[in-house]
């Protein structure tokens, strides 16, 4: 990792106008009315973010996509108790369900003519499982920090299959999402307008857990870390396939935050036990952002940014001050344009071969 910068959130600028105060019309019309589309919305960072988004946009349009109803409608619930004029609407969708994205993508394709924020926020840690004897070794290699920011060598998860017939971590974290985004490709590249893709990955991938022979991770122990690297490349990919036609991709890492994702590696009071050592430690590390709220603090920048001025090769990372402040920082990543162009031609094969099966199934009912 090197080239490191900072980044402090920009507000909408005010200009005063005889005496009153009101938001720069050209940056506010450019807002209004956004259509902004969240997967995983229901919990954790993404509900995190949807909050931020209406604080700062009263005017979205803002669409949770959840695999389970009555999540999703109580954190819609929770958005309008805060927002009670806001405008916030539900789809179902399962993204590691292929047919699912199909069917969600169509109601999607109905109800809105254009996309301008597609969040690829959903995604899961099945099972896993810490090496206790790694971190101890870890805390005394010189590497700690290292450790406690990316959990490198410290997780193994164990994954399953999916009615598809794909490993639950891939379909979940990274091809799920990839056609949700082939599938919206004609709301997101609008003439004239450009839109923003933003992938939440981690600082957890890494190039050697994956593999371009093994895309789904189906021999390893790590596939959280394999789709993590894949949604990175992937973001690079889709940059090179699309940004003439005004479509951007970024990705970003939340930091180590407290989630129904963490509450799955250790219980939550054990958490709650050891949070002053969490406080101690991110005044070394400032990646344990630790609350929802500042986690989301790299999607909720990147919202404001105008997608042509960011560089395709960073990660935007979320990070909390040891006094609680949060700031985005970049980090160069550790990807390259033929390794994304490969994976985007695999991507694209089974794409094919999931269609061609999902239609078979249909005919043969
Ligand atoms: N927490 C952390 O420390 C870190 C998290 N991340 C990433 O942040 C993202 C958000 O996770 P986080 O907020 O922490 O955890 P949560 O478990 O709170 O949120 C995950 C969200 O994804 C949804 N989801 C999972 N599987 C599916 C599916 N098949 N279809 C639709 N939605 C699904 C969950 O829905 P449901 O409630 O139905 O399960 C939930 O809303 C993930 O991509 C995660 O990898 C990255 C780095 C660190
Ligand atoms: C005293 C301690 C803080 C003990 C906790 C040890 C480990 C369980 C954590 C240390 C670093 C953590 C970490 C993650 C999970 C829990 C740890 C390994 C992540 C891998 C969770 C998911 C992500 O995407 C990463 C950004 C996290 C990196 C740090």
């Amino acid at each position: 990792m090197t080239s490191n910068h900072t980044i402090e959130a920009v507000r909408i600028p005010e200009v005063k106008t005889g005496g009153s105060v009101r938001a720069d019309c050209s940056v506010l019309n450019e807002r209004m009315g956004k259509v902004v589309l969240v997967t995983g919305a229901n919990s954790g960072v993404g509900l995190a973010l949807c909050q931020r988004l209406l604080s700062e946009d009263a005017q979205l349009q803002l669409c949770l996509a959840c695999r389970n109803e009555q999540r999703a409608a109580a954190a819609r619930q929770s958005l309008l108790s805060s927002h009670p004029k806001a405008h916030v609407s539900l789809v179902r969708l399962d993204v590691s369900s292929m047919r699912s994205v199909l069917r969600a993508t169509e109601e999607i394709r109905q109800r809105y003519s254009r996309l301008d924020y597609l969040y690829l926020n959903a995604g899961i840690m099945p099972s896993p499982q810490v090496d206790f004897r790694a971190l101890y070794k870890g805390l005394f290699s010189g590497k700690a920090i290292h450790m406690f920011s990316t959990g490198e060598g410290l997780l193994t998860q164990k994954d399953s299959v999916t009615s598809d017939g794909l490993q639950q971590v891939f379909a979940t974290n990274l091809f799920g999402h990839f056609l949700l985004v082939r599938e919206l490709e004609p709301l997101l590249c609008q003439p004239g307008h450009s839109s923003q893709l933003i992938w939440t990955s981690s600082s957890n991938a890494r190039r050697s857990a994956f593999s371009l022979d093994d895309l789904q991770h189906k021999q390893g122990a790590e596939p959280y870390s394999s789709s993590k690297y894949a949604s990175d490349l992937l973001s690079l990919a889709l940059n090179r396939r699309y940004n003439s036609q005004g479509l951007y991709s970024s990705v970003i890492c939340p930091g180590l935050v407290m989630t129904n994702l963490t509450y799955g590696i250790l219980p939550s009071f054990f958490w709650s036990l050891i949070m002053p050592i969490m406080w101690l430690i991110r005044i070394f590390t400032n990646t344990f952002t630790l609350t929802p709220y500042n986690g989301a603090e790299a999607l909720f920048w990147l919202f404001m940014q105008k997608p042509e001025s960011l560089d395709p090769m960073l990660k935007y990372h979320s990070l909390t001050s040891g006094l609680g402040n949060n700031y985005t920082q970049t980090r160069k990543m550790d990807i390259d344009d033929a390794t994304s162009a490969a994976l985007y031609e695999k991507l694209l094969e089974m794409e094919k071969t999931v269609r061609r099966k999902l239609n078979d199934e249909d005919e043969e009912h």
